[in-house]
């Protein structure tokens, strides 16, 4: 196999709580994780030239070994003694510094595609437990679906799929840096109130039950987000205020998702959503399930 394309998959945080600091400065997480049908586009080639070549359609990103995808290639080539060269196309359509994992998507798709390209017979737990060197969100992305996620959020457990729903995606035009909202959460200062219930969540999750769900949906690091930058709650509000179930920041932000209960409902909320230009990308999805 001398080429390979790939689709990296972002996420949304349904549930996302934050049990306490670590001495290492890592946060022991308890989230509900859902991958969704918004993706990057990958091709990975062969070269004859040694080295790793990362071309994206996004100016500003990093080319070289900052970016995630050549990260990943670097881990298994150097690891396998790979000699080739590979060539990396990135094109991203997944909102960057987001909240939507779309770094460590691309990365996961890049350790997924070496693995498959050179028959290097890495299983997938194999393949997670080096995704967490390139960052706490890479194991999900490997795996994928509904998933609760602890320790740094590396440690899964399968959930019930998210029952069938249509999402509004919409990001406003700042970036947020997640190192910045960790380090301001003072996770050990939190209040009992200010914890989401992550296990009522997924008592929601098994009765399939999508407006309880939506109902018992936290982040507690809109604690720090939203303060900082308010017109993620201005969406949250145009959405609510339109005809979502339930509205929330996904990860560490900015972008806010909504979800509906028919695709009909959620394109009205696009057009409240354009009209207040609150958001410079937009976006309509729906959950992605893996059958196991
Ligand atoms: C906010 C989320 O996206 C929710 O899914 C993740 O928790 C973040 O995952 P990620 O971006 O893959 O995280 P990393 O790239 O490993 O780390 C980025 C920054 O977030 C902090 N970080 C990340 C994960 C975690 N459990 N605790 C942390 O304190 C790290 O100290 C680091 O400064
Ligand atoms: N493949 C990549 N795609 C996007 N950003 C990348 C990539 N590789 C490295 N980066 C760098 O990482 C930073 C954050 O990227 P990303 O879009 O993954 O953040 P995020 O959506 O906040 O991720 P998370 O939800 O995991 O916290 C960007 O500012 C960019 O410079």
């Amino acid at each position: 196999m001398d080429k390979i394309q790939l689709k990296a998959l972002a996420k949304i945080n349904l549930g996302l709580d934050v049990l306490r600091r670590r001495e290492d400065g890592y946060h022991e997480v308890k989230m509900i994780m859902q991958t969704i049908g918004l993706h990057d586009d990958l091709e990975i080639r062969k070269t004859k030239t040694p080295g790793i070549q990362v071309k994206t359609n996004l100016y500003y990103l990093p080319t070289n070994e900052n970016n995630l995808v050549y990260k990943a290639a670097k881990l298994l080539m150097d690891e396998f003694q790979i000699q080739d060269g590979v060539s990396i196309q990135l094109k991203k359509r997944i909102p960057v510094a987001a909240g939507m994992a779309g770094g460590s998507s691309d990365g996961a798709a890049v350790l997924w595609g070496i693995n498959q390209m050179y028959g290097l017979g890495l299983s997938m737990q194999a393949l997670m437990e080096r995704g967490v060197r390139l960052g706490a969100d890479v194991p999900y992305c490997i795996q994928r679906g509904t998933a609760l996620a602890e320790g740094i959020g590396e440690k899964l457990s399968v959930l019930p799929p998210m029952p069938k729903c249509t999402i509004l995606i919409a990001k406003p035009g700042i970036s947020v840096s997640t190192k910045f909202v960790y380090e301001n959460l003072h996770a050990n200062d939190l209040k009992p109130e200010q914890h989401p219930d992550v296990d009522s969540m997924i008592e929601a999750m098994r009765q399939k039950d999508l407006g309880l769900l939506c109902s018992r949906m936290g982040n507690v690091l809109e604690t720090v987000t939203i303060p900082a930058y308010p017109v993620i709650n201005e969406i949250k509000r145009t959405m609510m205020d339109n005809g979502a179930i339930g509205s929330m920041m996904s990860g560490s932000g900015p972008t806010v998702f909504g979800i509906f209960d028919s695709p009909a409902a959620a394109k009205q909320a696009v057009k409240a959503v354009r009209a207040a230009k609150l958001a410079k990308q937009i976006c309509l999805t729906t959950p992605y399930n893996v059958k196991r």
